[in-house]
């Protein structure tokens, strides 16, 4: 499993295109009849990705977690961005269509995902963070996530923010994750801008069409720098980093995150007119 390990604000502040791009940007995640993961040091959250595509896939066992088993010490939350498909837990069948979530709890043994069309495989997204009990393996359909619109067009953010691991969502330990879709017309995503010291988060682009790109944006607000991210690619956000990107055109992504709390409303909010 790659290891991807701390950056201090001042070493990033320093870095070029290539240092930033190997340090925060994922973008092998997703490859047919692989499961990838990456574990980040950042409140130890594992970022993966599993495209079932002629066959089923398992989340072994790694080495680096000195566990018996994958989820011994862990949660997962798994958002599917790809075609009907199936995860198995400890033997229980949960069926996930496009934008589907499913969380596993800690405990749970063997985990397999497959896809129902090998011309159109699932695309599993996966999350999971240390846990310290069991919270129950459960299924949130996109429709039951709550959405909530934010932003307007006139600033080009109008977006849909549905949640589905969160306080009064899917129970966790820490983990605390959901997605976001830009509406037509609209590219800006998280802007205005915020930091959340006491949380790392991940972001995963996807529905980002051929030839479009999201220019992500990172580093503490008064030093911002950016990263070009195509579809299918993940971001590492410190807990001091902005996040926030804006599109060639409208895209969705994931947000997960873990850390000191679950309150999703816990942001420090920045004044675009402060970033520099
Ligand atoms: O569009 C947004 O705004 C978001 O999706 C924000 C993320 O959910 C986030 O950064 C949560 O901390
Ligand atoms: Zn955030």
């Amino acid at each position: 499993m790659e290891q991807r390990y701390h950056n201090s604000p001042n070493e990033t502040k320093n870095m070029n295109t290539e240092q930033l791009r190997n340090n925060f940007l994922i973008d092998n995640l997703m490859q047919a009849d692989k499961l990838t993961l990456v574990y980040s040091h950042y409140d130890r959250m594992i970022i993966g990705g599993a495209v079932p595509a002629t066959t089923p896939l398992t989340l072994n066992n790694e080495a680096e977690l000195r566990a018996d088993f994958f989820l011994e010490r862990r949660e997962l939350g798994i958002i599917n961005v790809g075609g009907n498909g199936k995860v198995e837990v400890d033997g229980k069948v949960y069926e996930l269509g496009v934008k589907d979530c499913l969380y596993v709890g800690r405990g749970q043994k063997r985990v397999v995902f497959s896809s129902d069309n090998s011309q159109n495989p699932a695309v599993y997204y996966l999350l999971s963070a240390p846990a310290h009990k069991e919270y129950a393996t459960q299924l949130m359909k996109k429709e039951d996530a709550t959405p909530t619109t934010v932003g307007s067009l006139e600033t080009s953010n109008h977006r849909t923010i549905y949640k589905y691991i969160h306080k009064q969502g899917i129970e966790s330990c820490q983990l605390v994750m959901g997605l976001t879709t830009l509406n037509t017309g609209s590219v800006w995503n998280t802007m205005p801008s915020h930091t959340h010291d006491r949380r790392m988060e991940a972001y995963f682009y996807f529905d980002v069409q051929p030839g479009q790109a999201v220019v992500h944006f990172m580093g503490q607000p008064t030093e911002t720098r950016h990263i070009m991210v195509h579809n299918h690619q993940a971001l590492i956000s410190p807990p001091w980093s902005i996040h926030s990107g804006c599109g060639t055109a409208n895209y969705s992504f994931i947000w997960g995150m873990a850390g000191e709390n679950q309150d999703y409303a816990d942001m420090d909010a920045v004044k675009i007119d402060e970033l520099r």
